[in-house]
């Protein structure tokens, strides 16, 4: 530490690990322990006896809600599920090999060309987002699903639940009702995880009062990185790499001797196996039995087993991101789509998220520890080095 940041007693902390960046009562994670908790409530009590819908209630509004309460919301996203013509037309411009998370990411920017008042102060304009949201954003990842193989759009179905019109809008079949129920289940397990990354990026764009459409389209662009949600859709391209369960313990041998990562492993809070992981691969064992083995869970079992044999002692284990994909493979669904499945959920806790900033924002503003030089000389254009001199250059 030098001069003015010493001065400062200024503490660099690489990727804020363990600065508190907010107070909040949404979650909680015991990473010791493996123990998640929504709004104080176990996270296996919700999936075991909650819905999608329910939990995004509780996740948002703070507490579980009565039955006419949960009917209304059920309601009025089911009637808030269309989009408009414009947005279709829109996506119909992006490019088919475009990737899903970047079409969702304009999608979810693009509401704001609609609904965008900030009218942050009443409650019924925050409650029209919330719906808006939480039933508009599958739409648009399916249609955009659609639209890339060349197809019209499947409009949304009013006599299905949530997860049931989402598979049907994918495929325009009405998925069984263990698909459904195991699909529900996965969005309730990824609705929400305290201070994540695009958490904290959806707080810091909602602390600046903008719309919620850019705090979700800001979120959803963090969210894509592979070191976050965008691992489920590495893990299968890594176990398709890895191919046959020989090869996995020279697979883990060489990311270990060339200190790379392993996709679906590792996280800054858990330090043993991520609970949700243990329920994805249960559900996964379900579909399985009804519908048939999956020949990469044998690679993946045995992934699993090397990783903890070899990088257990250093806290690393299988992460949300791990088993995920296999549910989903198992539901028909393609890689490319894995992520923004992880979105559909998380809008939810991004919502929650943003609800709280507001009720005591601050605007986030923090400080930096400057590197650089002061006083530097300015160059004229002539005189600056060319090509390979520019390396004796300090700018
Ligand atoms: C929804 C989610 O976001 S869950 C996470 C999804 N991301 C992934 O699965 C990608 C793989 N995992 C990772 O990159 C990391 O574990 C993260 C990003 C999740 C957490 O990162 P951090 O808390 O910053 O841990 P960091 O990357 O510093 O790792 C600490 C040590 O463990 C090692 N490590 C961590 N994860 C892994 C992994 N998946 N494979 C191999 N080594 C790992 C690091 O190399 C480092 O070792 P070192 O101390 O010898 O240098
Ligand atoms: O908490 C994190 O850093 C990442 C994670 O597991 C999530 O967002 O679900």
């Amino acid at each position: 530490m030098t001069g003015d940041n010493a001065k400062r007693n200024l503490e660099f902390k690489p990727g804020l690990e363990g600065v508190p960046v907010t107070l909040s009562g949404i979650s909680f994670v015991d990473g010791l322990n493996g123990i998640l908790e929504y709004r104080g409530i176990p996270i296996t009590d919700l999936a075991n006896h909650s819905s999608f819908v329910e939990t995004s209630y509780l996740l948002i509004w703070g507490h579980l809600p009565n039955e006419q309460e949960l009917k209304d919301f059920e309601h009025e996203i089911r009637y808030h599920r269309r989009i408009k013509y414009r947005i279709r037309d829109m996506m119909k411009c992006f490019p088919e090999t475009g990737h899903p998370m970047d079409a969702l990411q304009a999608c979810a920017a693009a509401l704001g060309l609609f609904y965008s008042r900030r009218a942050l102060d009443n409650p019924q304009y925050i409650r029209d987002a919330v719906v808006r949201l939480l039933a508009k954003i599958p739409t648009m990842v399916a249609a955009f699903d659609m639209m890339r193989k060349g197809n019209d759009p499947i409009q949304p179905r009013d006599d299905l639940d949530y997860s049931a019109n989402f598979l049907y809008m994918l495929t325009e079949r009405e998925p069984d009702p263990l698909s459904a129920q195991v699909f529900d289940i996965c969005l309730t397990l990824h609705a929400e995880h305290t201070i994540n990354a695009s958490t904290f990026s959806a707080r810091v764009t909602a602390s600046t009062l903008t719309d919620p459409y850019a705090v979700i389209a800001s979120a959803v662009g963090t969210l894509a990185g592979p070191l976050h949600g965008g691992a489920n859709e590495e893990v299968l391209t890594m176990l398709e790499e890895i191919g046959s369960v020989e090869n996995v313990r020279p697979y883990v041998e060489k990311c270990i001797e060339t200190k790379s990562k392993i996709m679906g492993f590792g996280h800054r809070v858990y330090k043993v196996k991520d609970p949700r992981s243990t329920i994805l691969q249960n559900l996964a064992e379900k579909l399985f039995e009804k519908f048939g083995h999956d020949e990469y869970y044998e690679i993946a079992l045995e992934l699993e087993k090397v990783v903890h044999e070899k990088m257990g002692q250093k806290g690393i284990y299988a992460n949300v991101d791990f088993y995920s994909g296999l549910v989903y493979r198992k539901l028909g669904i393609p890689s490319d789509l894995f992520t923004p499945i992880f979105a559909i959920a998380r809008v939810a806790g991004w919502l929650a998220h943003w609800k709280e900033q507001l009720n005591e924002n601050r605007i986030y503003r923090p400080t930096q520890i400057y590197t650089g030089s002061h006083n530097a000389e300015y160059v004229s254009l002539h005189e600056r080095p060319t090509g390979n001199d520019r390396d004796s250059v300090n700018f």
